[in-house]
This record gives structure tokens, sequence and C-alpha cells, in this order.
């Protein structure tokens, strides 16, 4: 983090690091320390001499020594946590070791294994990273992001969550700092957001969690989940110090609950430059998927229906996408009937227009309730999946419900029954929470399902065939999009900015060979974020709203990435 120690223009790729600090303050910073690595020149200029072995090494010799100790962790929190130390002492060595590895180390610093750091934040607190604002203390707010040391210029993304929707794992307290975290690890090892342009935030309402509210370890405020008036200011209030002190920062919202997350997407999408992960990064991942699947069905997207199961933030941004791709491919003529593709169910069941219980935002999924009453159900008042797919005979059937296990044998068996190539999407995360399994849905459909997934899972073989499972997580959209966005300085995030990304993904998609991934893999990361970039800083041009002008997307683009190299060093 910024310091006294160092100055450097980090709006450049590879300005030079120039370190005030001397002797062991040199160390102890991880963006100025480079162990090892420091040459004999750098050390005399330093003062550190004496304090490191005397062998010079090189940032490939960390990384192999680094990842040696890496491999030697048994359990996966515990590699997690092997991994936050390292970026706690070398900045750099952290984002090489992570960059050389991202297949491999994306499942620790991020899905599944960040939801077990998250639910451990307070029993394995050491260095705190990000803002903590309270509700309890609002004028704090200003203080706490001057405190955090970047200037109006120098912040390209502000990632906030409220906790109370943490990937399957609901209100998870102060602990959901870490998606903040884990998500811009994602941002810089992705798409090379750099690391010291974004800032993590937790916003602290309490929490309605009990066990973490009785555990004596509980590092957040003590107090039940505020809601109604009060959370509206606060969340008002961060909103507008955001765009005062950081202008040009586009603020990411992370996994709130279902009532708040569309509401506030809604409140400020036109207002400043913002985007929901889970619903719009979500739906544009899912829908280069579904565009994927569909080409392989071989039918079009006219002839599919929807069942969407877990029908909230995610469930129903997914549907809104596929919904706007139907009436712009021309697959449907009215909304009205592109809504009548779909069939999103809830807690209660399928959604019915008699739900005194919809919010505002999944209303328009609602099924006439005369058009349900002829179908055989056991409990008109609680129409099940089952229900849904022995009666309406979806095609495509996406899980965002935080449900483990919810797609059954029989269910899935009934779809193939009527579907020569069932679309199923079981999202949830972590792993834990997935509503199925890749190897029971290709067992259970005789490798016909066309599946992805939330969390990594590893390759199915199944009758001689090696079914390698597509991972439909955001965190294949967000980074691209942050990058882009910073890259021409976007006014807005829109609804064709999202659908552009989406098409970039689709586009890098060739799934006809049977088993082939519905989606690019992880370790192309860094080429997905950097197209996906391209798509959304070219349509944001488009639509007048980039304040820089695109001269070279390509190279504009490449120069923005940061790369995980010592950069020079000059002692001042
Ligand atoms: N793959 C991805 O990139 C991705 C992105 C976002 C969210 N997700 C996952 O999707 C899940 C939901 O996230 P969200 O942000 O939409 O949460 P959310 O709370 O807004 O939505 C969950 C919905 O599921 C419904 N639900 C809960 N239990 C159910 C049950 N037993 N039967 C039917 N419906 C049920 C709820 O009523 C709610 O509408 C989480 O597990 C999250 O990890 C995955
Ligand atoms: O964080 C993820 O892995 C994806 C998504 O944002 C989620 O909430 O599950
Ligand atoms: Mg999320």
């Amino acid at each position: 983090m910024p310091s006294q120690d160092y100055e450097q223009d980090t709006s450049t790729r590879f300005g030079p690091l120039r370190i005030k600090a001397r002797g062991r303050a040199v160390m102890s910073n991880p963006t100025t320390n480079r162990g090892t690595a420091f040459t004999i020149e750098e050390r005399k200029a330093l003062g550190l001499i004496g304090l490191v072995p005397s062998q010079v090494t090189n940032l490939e010799n960390q990384v192999r020594r680094v990842y040696e100790q890496y491999t030697r962790t048994s359990t996966r929190l515990g590699k997690y946590l092997h991994l936050s130390g390292v970026r706690d002492r070398n900045e750099v060595l952290f984002y090489r070791l992570l960059t050389s590895n991202l297949e491999e180390m994306l499942p620790i610093v991020y899905t599944p294994t960040i939801g077990e750091a998250i639910e451990r934040f307070s029993h394995e607190f050491s260095r705190p990273r990000g803002v903590f604002l309270s509700i309890d203390h609002p004028e704090s707010m200003a203080d706490a992001f001057r405190n955090f040391g970047l200037g109006p210029d120098e912040v390209d993304l502000v990632v906030v969550t409220d906790s109370e929707g943490i990937l399957g794992i609901g209100d998870q307290g102060i602990g959901g700092i870490q998606i903040a975290v884990g998500k811009l690890s994602v941002y810089t090892a992705a798409a090379g957001i750099h690391p010291r342009r974004a800032i993590p935030v937790v916003l602290d309402v309490g929490t309605d969690n009990l066990g973490l509210l009785s555990s004596e370890m509980y590092l957040g405020e003590r107090h039940a989940r505020v809601r109604g008036e009060k959370y509206d200011e606060f969340l008002d209030l961060f909103v507008h110090t955001v765009r005062e002190m950081f202008p040009n920062a586009m603020l990411h919202w992370e996994d709130f609950g279902t009532t708040n997350a569309h509401r506030m997407l809604t409140k400020y999408r036109d207002e400043i430059c913002t985007f929901n992960d889970d619903i719009q990064g979500t739906a544009a991942v899912v829908l280069a998927a579904i565009l994927a699947a569909v080409d392989v069905t071989g039918l079009v997207l006219d002839d599919h229906k929807v069942c969407v199961f877990g029908a909230g933030s995610a469930g129903v941004g997914i549907a809104n996408l596929v919904r706007d791709a139907m009436l712009r491919t021309g697959a449907s003529e009215t909304e009205e009937e592109a809504y009548s593709r779909f069939y999103a169910i809830g807690i209660n069941g399928l959604y019915v227009d008699d739900q005194p219980e919809l919010l505002p935002f999944q209303r328009p999924y609602a099924r006439r309730r005369a058009e349900v009453e002829h179908w055989a159900v056991a409990d008109p008042n609680h129409i099940t999946l089952e229900d849904v797919i022995r009666n309406a005979k979806p095609t495509i059937l996406i899980g965002t419900s935080t449900r483990g296990g919810a797609f059954s044998r029989h269910i899935v068996e009934e779809m193939a029954s009527y579907c020569a190539r069932p679309i199923i999407f079981p999202l949830s995360n972590p792993t834990s929470r997935a509503e199925a399994t890749p190897a029971d849905l290709l067992t259970w459909t005789d490798g016909r399902a066309l599946v992805a997934t939330g969390s990594p899972f590893g390759p199915v073989d199944y009758d001689g065939i090696r079914y390698q499972i597509a991972q439909a997580n955001n965190a294949l959209i967000f980074p691209g999009l942050g990058l882009g966005v910073a890259t021409c300085r976007a006014e807005r995030v829109t609804e064709g900015m999202i659908a552009a990304a989406a098409e970039a993904l689709a586009s890098m998609v060739n799934a006809y060979r049977q088993g082939a991934p519905l989606l690019p893999t992880m370790s192309d990361l860094r080429m997905v974020s950097a197209t996906v970039a391209v798509a959304v800083a070219k349509q944001a041009e488009r639509e007048g709203l980039a304040r820089e002008p695109l001269t070279d997307p390509i190279q504009q683009i490449y120069n923005r990435m940061w790369q995980p190299v010592y950069p020079p060093v000059e002692a001042i």
C-alpha cells in the first residue's frame, strides 16, 4: 500500500520505483521488498548489506522456492494462508507465482477456497487488507479512504460487498472483505489491473449470522444487520464519497443480498460508472456458454425454454440477458413472448403472479395463475422444479439457488427423456452448493448433457470420451470488463457493454467436438480478459461513453496490463 517508503507513478506499466526507505523498512513493505533478488548495488544503496543472505537470486528462482513451499502445504486453507503471506511480503512475487500457475491457484485465492477463508476470517486474521467501513461510524468514511492513501487519479476500481450473500454461504459479516480481496487478485492476475490502483471495501452493517455474533473471535460490529432507511443512507454516503474521492473508479458490487443487489444497481447505474458482478458478470458468462451450447444442439435460441432454479440476483440477471438476446436475434418478437420462455423458481416454488413476496425485479418472470392451473402438481401453491420439468419441459436448466444437489437423478433423467441435448448449468458456489456434479449429469444423461459449472471441476471420463467442464464463473468477464472500462475511462457500464463482453467471450469458443468445454479455460484467462476488454472499450466508444479516445485499442489495452516483474529501482 502507498507509504512514505517510496514513490511510483502507477499510471504507466513499468514506472520506476523510487525508494525513500532504508534498511529493514525496505523489506517490510511488500511493494519495495524483493528479498534475495536485490542486487549488490541495490543492497548498498538501500542499506540492506548484511540484512539478506549473500546469494543474489532472481524472480524465477524465488518463484520456484515459494512454489515448493506451496506444494508442501497440505490443506486448501493452508495454501491460501501461505499465498497471503507471500503477498504481504512481496507483491511482485505473489502475482508472478499466481499468473504462472493460474489454473492451479485460482481455486485457492478465489472460488472455492475463498469461501473457507471468508468463514474463517476472524480466526485466521493477520494483516488486514482493504477498507472497513462501519455503519455505526459513517462520519469516519472519508477518513478511512484517506488513510488508505490513494489520490483521486490513482484508483481504477473499488470492489465492495456488504457480505449478505457471499457466494452460496450467505451472511458472513466482516469476513466478506476477503471476497473483495479475492476479486481484486483476479483483476490483477487475469487482466493486469494494477494491484495498487484498486480498493477492496467491506460495508460492515452488522450481521444476522448468529454463529458469528456469538463467537468471541468475531471482528465486525456486534449487532444484527441494519436495514431500511439507515442502510440506504449509508449506501448513498458510500457511493457519493467514492465518486467524489475517486472520480475515475468503476464501482464493482459483489455478493449483496437479493433485496439490495438489483435495487442498488437500478438506483446508481445511470448516475455513476458501476457494475454488479453477480447480476451482470454472471449473466454475460452464462449467455456465452448458452450460445455455445445452443449451437451444439443444432437448434436456435428460439427453440429453447429456460428454467432458472434460484431466480435471485444471479438467476434473474442471467434471464434478463438471455431475454435481451432473444429479442435481439429475433427469436422473440415481443418482450412478453420472450418472458414466456422462462420458468423462474425460488424458495417457494415457481414464480406465479399471485405470490406477494416476489420482488419487483423478479415479477416480470411470474407465470399467470391461469396458465399453470391445469398442470398436474401436488401443491399448486408450491410448484416444484420437478413439476416444472414434467409440465413445461424446459431444455435449459440454470442453477443459481445455493442448494447443493438440487438437480437430482430423477429430475435430470426426466429432462433427458424429452430433450436430446439438455443444457444443465449448476452454477452455485462454492463446490458444496453446486446443484449437481458434472460426473453425475453426464452419467445420468448418457453423456448427452451440455454442462457448465460455477466452481472448478476436473474432467469427466465417460464411455471413452473425456469431457472438459467449462467453468461458467464471472471471472471470465469482470477482469476484462474492468480493464476495458479503465482503458477508455468509460463514464458508465451499459447493457450494451455487458452484451459486447458476452459476445467476445462466445466468439472464443468452439464446442462442437464431443467433450469440448463450452467456454475457454481459466488457463487462457489473460487472453480472454484482453479480448473482452477490447470489445468493452470499443462498445463504450460506440455509445459515446469513452472519455479517453481509442486510437489503437489493442495496443492501448496491452499497454495498460500490469506485469509482475521487478521495476527499475532508484534510491532517493
Ligand atoms: N457462477 C458464477 O459466476 C456465479 C455468479 C453469481 C452467483 N453464483 C452463485 O449463485 C448462487 C446464488 O447467488 P445470488 O447472488 O443469485 O444469490 P441470491 O440470494 O440473490 O439468489 C438465490 C435465489 O435462490 C433461491 N433459493 C434459495 N434456496 C432455494 C431452494 N431450496 N429452492 C429454490 N430456490 C432457492 C432464493 O429464493 C433466491 O431467489 C450462489 O451460490 C452463488 O455462488 C454463481
Ligand atoms: O465469486 C464467484 O466465484 C462467483 C460469484 O460471484 C459468486 O458469488 O459465486
Ligand atoms: Mg459473487
